[in-house]
């Protein structure tokens, strides 16, 4: 079993709309619609579970239904962190340790299908129990000190910018998410628990450019020229 869990239940203070950034359209179609669309044409998808505000549990409803949607199972509420949302989404699961989690920002609508086949492939070969899209990053980073000076330049050769799906087995994704709130470790991605709590080694697949988080208003400009790119290409 393969479940793609896609956690929406921020509260886009960055994007500054008076609504959920998922619920924007770009080119007519809600962010929200898009992403999950992505999974739902997946066969190797079996269910998809929404984890989003309580205002918004209603209208996501409407919107899968209305766009004809298939695999989406429930539409849950979150909490006040991404890890909560997480966390709630990973508990609400009925599945088995081996079972595989797909871990999804629900404000990446561009996330490619053969990335997403990629990293099921990896965790269904026995490779790997943790995979994550990432893309190298482009400019220098520096490490700063608390004063706001450069404490030195790690090698940009070995570093990634990680994005989502992150995917697991089961198992160790919820073992790791449950320690991880036992000791108040606080975290903004999935595979910093496994790094943080387990020996798990986590395999990073070159991902794109493209996936970009919606997060702030000049990502809708780049959103809608990314869709532009895409229409053309096909
Ligand atoms: N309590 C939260 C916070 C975030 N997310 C989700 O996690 C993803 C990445 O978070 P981010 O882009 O930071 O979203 P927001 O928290 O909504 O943004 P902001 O920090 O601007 O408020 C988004 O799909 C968001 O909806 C979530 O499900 N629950
Ligand atoms: C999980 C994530 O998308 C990886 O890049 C990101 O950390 C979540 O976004 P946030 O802005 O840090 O909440």
């Amino acid at each position: 079993m393969t479940t793609a869990i896609i956690v929406a239940a921020g509260s886009s203070s960055r994007m500054k709309t008076n609504i959920s950034k998922q619920l924007i359209e770009l080119d007519g179609i809600p962010v929200i619609i898009r992403t999950i669309n992505v999974f739902e044409f997946l066969s190797e998808i079996d269910s998809v579970l929404i984890v989003t505000r309580k205002c918004d549990i209603e209208i996501i409803k409407k919107l899968v239904s209305e766009h004809n949607i298939k695999k989406v199972s429930a539409v849950i509420e979150g909490g006040s962190t991404r890890q909560e949302s997480v966390f709630l989404g990973l508990s609400h699961l009925n599945s088995g340790n081996d079972d595989i989690v797909l871990i999804h920002d629900g404000a990446r609508p561009f996330v490619s299908a053969s990335h997403i086949k990629e990293i099921i492939s990896e965790l269904r070969s026995g490779s790997s129990k943790a995979a994550a899209i990432g893309v190298p990053v482009k400019d220098t980073i520096k490490q700063t000190n608390e004063r706001g000076y450069i404490k030195n330049t790690p090698d940009r050769s070995k570093l990634v910018s990680i994005q989502t799906p992150q995917g697991f087995r089961y198992g160790i994704i919820m073992e790791a998410h449950k320690k991880a709130r036992e000791l108040n470790l606080s975290v903004t991605d999935d595979c910093a628990v496994i790094e943080a709590l387990t020996s798990e080694p986590v395999k990073v697949i070159t991902g794109d450019y493209n996936n970009i988080k919606i997060t702030t208003p000049e990502d809708i400009i780049l959103g809608e020229a990314i869709i532009a790119k895409i229409q053309n290409n096909t």
